[in-house]
């Protein structure tokens, strides 16, 4: 009896509730709809049902809905006392390039349809409440394919309602390594969808950012914050320059936005959405359940499914203003939304709901058009942004600051200063590296004159990177800041450019002491130095190989990061991957601890260090600037212009610096490594100025582009022997012979040439109308006349002051050289030794050309009298049969078309050249 009674107390106590709610349903649809509300429930539902259609109207003009969307109110259900005055809208646009797409004045959360609301009278849609402090989380998690669905409709919804540019949406998925947002991929293409986090490091990272997004959306808007009331706050809208990663002003290591997820924009009032499709580790989420209690003004919605499988034998952790929601087998159990519930008692909507299909892939297409185009035109940058209203106006005293780009629509200024001496920058290949660095030497080069800064500028890879900057037949600008530009770089030319930068060092070691100042900055006015950036692109390259180069490349690059700081010298190395450079002799650590900048375009997040980074910059144009060393939480997503994009504007620019040059300003010194080189370009000594006659042979790879030479002077050995099989041995041969022509006044040395292999006939007759014509008498002989001259020039001088002889393939003449002279029984070898020795000593020297590095040990009767044959120019001959041959252990050299190594083992030096060829012949293509 007391069980019955008790029974129908209850049914009479649910019955008042029901009646309450019912009219509490009615008054809310008598506010809302101005009418008087139906009695029937069928006719309720009804118009409950047009309402929430009516609300969930696409926007003006809007034709790429993908469903219901959010209408200006609160959660429509049967919610005692109606929504709140100003618990409206996503907020509008802020410019007029943002006009809104919604209808409410008052900022507040978004309702949300996520589907139908069944009652045995019908359905009527069921929107629910998000952004401006309200999350919502589900029990299941997004392995349940209604629970996938459910999050796409819902970020599908938010952004078609959204203003364009106004929401990001970050994924952590590590229970279906992100399956759930592969139908959305085409919001990823349009950059609104950013990376999704599969990992605990990436997860971690994705928090951080998410966490910073948080900060510096509170620390935008204080007043909001301390309002902290639901229904104030805006999450929709850009507020130009409320935020700065890094200030304007350049105070770089100020970031205050992080965007680990690479899309965590800063700048301005963005909402974050992190769709979290199943539940992270214990940490993760109780770091997750921290941002939906961080209140309306921290611009961060939570989607969050699996609240259920979360933390087993724990209670999952509190969530603030979450609408949560149960599945059963067919319906969804909705909770009470924060603030305006459905029910007195929490027990939330009466009703199930059958949740909302897949949006159709056409429609997710349409939308990141929309969005994509909008943002693009949102945002579009141009070089112009980055330049100063006047050129050369800025004191480079204290550190170099340029305009890089925005992050949000807020300039992000980078420095080369005592915080940020040293940039490092990644990306893949086509990432835009090249884009991004000539946006930074444009906008140093328009701020500093070529007296504040100067510009080292190296490139390793094939490509244009800085070629624009030097002078060339058709376009003789320059720009006036470049001392040195290398293209398509050789590694020894980078340690060449490393060395010249280690002078500097040094020389403003001096200049320091002398003053007795340590930095840059406390010089006097009398003593202007300007800084200098050296920028190495594709810097990984000086360490391929991993032998001698490459240690010493590692040590001086180190000496410069470590002192570079307080000299004002900056280094900028980009690469495409650090991966290699990492495992460096176990100095990776110690270098680029000192590039306390990072930039990661797309593909480049190595260079943000070990941890994770979600997505990082995923469209070009973008990445993610660090300016703490990589260090979680000092992310900034930074767009930067298409320089090459404005080429008129680039090339006036150019042309209005290089007309502004100082006087006397002299071209960089160039190096292309591309660009063959020849004798008839070269300045060449004449016989006025020559003490000492000298062969020139190539162009030395080093800074200068010096020309490499072999003095010949009395010494004994002073003789040049070519050797490799290479055609260009006849070359760098004619090259020597023909420098010397204008050394000599006409008739004052005798040429005696001998072609003695087919493929120098040619360059011998070349060679002969050359010396010809600078008036030198010139004899042509064969294999028997040039033994025959040897043994004359071996026992007395020749009949001028000067004697060369020029063999083309000394190796040809092996067999007669080698006979003996029957009366005499002296070989012709005797006599070339005799000759190396002795014949420099009256004036006698040979240059010749030998195909293969044994047959000139065996003409020298060893390789212990190598020095007889004192300089060297070794073509394609492997580095170990050299190193034998010199006796020289670990001898950095790679045999290669066009590159030739000098050795002059008297003044025991060895030097990488490019050497000459005539005009027309390309190495590269010999074969
Ligand atoms: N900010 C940008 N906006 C639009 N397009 C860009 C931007 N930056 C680069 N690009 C485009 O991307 C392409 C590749 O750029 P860039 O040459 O700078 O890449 P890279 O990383 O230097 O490539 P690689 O290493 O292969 O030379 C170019 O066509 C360029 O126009």
């Amino acid at each position: 009896m007391g069980r019955l009674a008790s029974a129908y107390g209850q049914a009479v106590a649910a019955h008042r509730q029901a009646r309450q709610r019912w009219t509490a349903a009615r008054a809310l649809l008598d506010r809302l709809a101005g009418e008087p509300v139906p009695e029937r429930t069928a006719d309720l539902v009804a118009r409950l049902a047009r309402l929430a259609d009516a609300l969930a109207a696409p926007p003006p003009g809007g034709s790429d809905r993908v469903g219901p969307s959010g209408p200006p109110t609160g959660p429509v259900g049967a919610s005692p006392g109606g929504p709140p005055p100003g618990y409206v809208a996503v907020s509008p646009g802020a410019g007029p390039a943002r006009a809104t797409r919604t209808v409410a004045p008052v900022d507040g959360p978004a309702p949300v349809r996520i589907g139908e609301a069944s009652t045995a009278d019908g359905r009527f849609p069921l929107l629910l409440p998000l952004g401006a402090g309200r999350h919502l989380a589900v029990d299941r998690d997004a392995r349940d394919p209604r629970v996938a669905v459910l999050l796409r409709v819902l970020v599908l919804r938010l952004l078609t309602t959204a203003a364009p540019g106004s929401v990001r949406v970050v994924g952590i998925d590590p229970a279906a390594w992100g399956a759930t947002f592969i139908p959305l991929r085409p919001l990823r293409d349009a950059g609104v969808l950013g990376g999704v986090a599969t990992t605990e490091a990436e997860i971690g990272a994705l928090l951080d950012a998410a966490e910073a997004h948080a900060r510096a959306a509170q620390h935008a808007d204080p007043a909001r914050s301390a309002a902290g009331q639901p229904g104030v706050a805006s999450y929709g809208v850009g507020q130009p320059g409320a935020v700065s990663g890094v200030a304007a002003s350049g105070g770089v290591g100020q970031a205050g936005v992080a965007s680990g997820g690479g899309q965590v924009g800063a700048g301005e009032a963005e909402l974050l959405l992190v769709v979290a499709a199943s539940a992270p580790g214990p940490r993760e989420l109780a770091r997750l359940a921290a941002l939906t209690h961080a209140g309306p003004t921290a611009g961060v919605c939570v989607l969050f499914a699996g609240r259920a499988v979360t933390t087993p034998g724990q209670a999952p952790p509190a969530l603030g203003g979450t609408t949560e929601i149960r599945l059963d087998e067919r319906y969804a159990r909705i909770g009470d939304p924060p603030g305006q519930p459905f029910s007195d008692d929490g027990t939330g909507l009466a009703v199930p709901v059958l949740l909302d299909g897949d949006p159709p892939a056409p429609a997710v297409q349409a939308l990141a058009d929309r969005l994509g185009a909008q943002v693009r035109r949102d945002t579009a940058l141009h070089l112009a942004d980055l330049l100063p209203e006047r050129r050369w106006t800025e004191s480079a005293r204290a550190g170099l600051r340029t305009v890089v780009g925005r992050s949000g629509r807020t300039p992000v200024t980078l420095a080369f200063d005592d915080a940020t001496p040293h940039w490092l920058v990644g990306g893949r290949t086509g990432a835009g590296k090249t884009v991004f660095l000539l946006d930074v030497l444009y906008g140093l080069a328009a701020r500093y004159s070529p007296a504040e800064l100067q510009l080292w500028l190296l490139d390793f890879k094939e490509g244009v990177s800085f070629t624009e900057f030097v002078p060339t037949d058709r376009d003789p600008s320059f720009l006036p800041h470049a001392r040195a530009v290398g293209v398509e770089s050789d590694r020894e030319y980078g340690l060449a450019v490393l060395r010249e930068l280690r002078r500097e060092l040094g020389r403003r070691a001096g200049l320091f002491k002398r003053h007795g100042v340590t930095k840059l900055a406390d010089l006097p006015d009398t003593e202007p130095v300007p800084r200098t950036v050296a920028v190495i692109d594709e810097f990984h390259v000086l360490f391929a190989g991993n032998d001698r180069l490459a240690r010493e490349a590692v040590d001086l690059l180190e000496e410069l990061a470590r002192k570079g700081r307080s000299y004002g010298v900056h280094l900028v190395l980009a690469s495409q991957s650090t991966s290699g450079v990492e495992a460096l002799y176990g100095r990776a650590e110690s270098l680029f601890g000192q590039f306390a900048l990072r930039v990661a375009l797309p593909g480049g997040e190595p260079v943000l260090g070990p941890r994770g980074v979600v997505g990082g910059a995923t469209r070009i144009g973008t990445a993610v600037v660090n300016t703490a060393a990589g260090a979680a939480g000092a992310d900034i997503l930074l767009r930067f212009p298409d320089a090459h994009a404005d080429a008129r504007q680039l090339a006036r620019l150019r042309y209005e610096l290089w007309d502004a040059r100082p006087d006397g300003t002299a071209p960089p010194a160039v190096f292309r490594g591309y660009a063959t080189a020849h004798l008839e370009d070269e300045p060449t000594p004449s016989a006025a100025t020559t003490r000492r006659p000298a062969v020139l042979v190539g162009r030395t790879v080093d800074v200068a582009g010096s020309t490499a030479r072999c003095d010949l002077d009395a010494s004994p050995g002073r003789h040049l022997a070519v050797v490799g099989t290479s055609a260009t041995g006849g070359h760098v041969l004619r090259a020597a012979a023909l420098s010397l022509a204008g050394q000599h006044r006409p008739g004052e040395a005798e040429f005696v040439l001998a072609p003695l292999v087919a493929a120098a006939d040619e360059l011998a007759d070349d060679t002969a109308a050359g010396l010809k014509a600078a008036g030198h008498p010139v004899t042509q002989v064969d294999a028997a006349g040039l033994r025959a001259r040897i043994g004359e020039l071996a026992a007395g001088p020749g009949e001028r002051s000067r004697t060369y002889l020029v063999v083309f393939g000394v190796d040809a003449a092996g067999a007669v050289l080698a006979a003996a002279d029957p009366d005499t029984y002296r070989s012709g070898h005797d006599d070339l030794r005799a000759l190396l020795r002795a014949g420099p000593g009256r004036g006698v020297h040979l240059l010749g050309w030998w195909r293969g590095l044994r047959r000139l040990a065996d003409d020298l009767g060893g390789s212990q009298n190598r020095d007889d044959v004192a300089c060297l120019v070794a073509l394609n001959v492997p580095a170990d049969d050299l190193g034998l041959y010199l006796g020289v252990t670990d001898l950095a050299w790679t045999p290669r078309p066009d590159r030739a190594l000098l050795v002059d083992r008297h003044a025991q030096r060895t030097a990488l050249i490019v050497p000459f060829v005539r005009p027309g012949h390309h190495p590269e293509e010999e074969r």
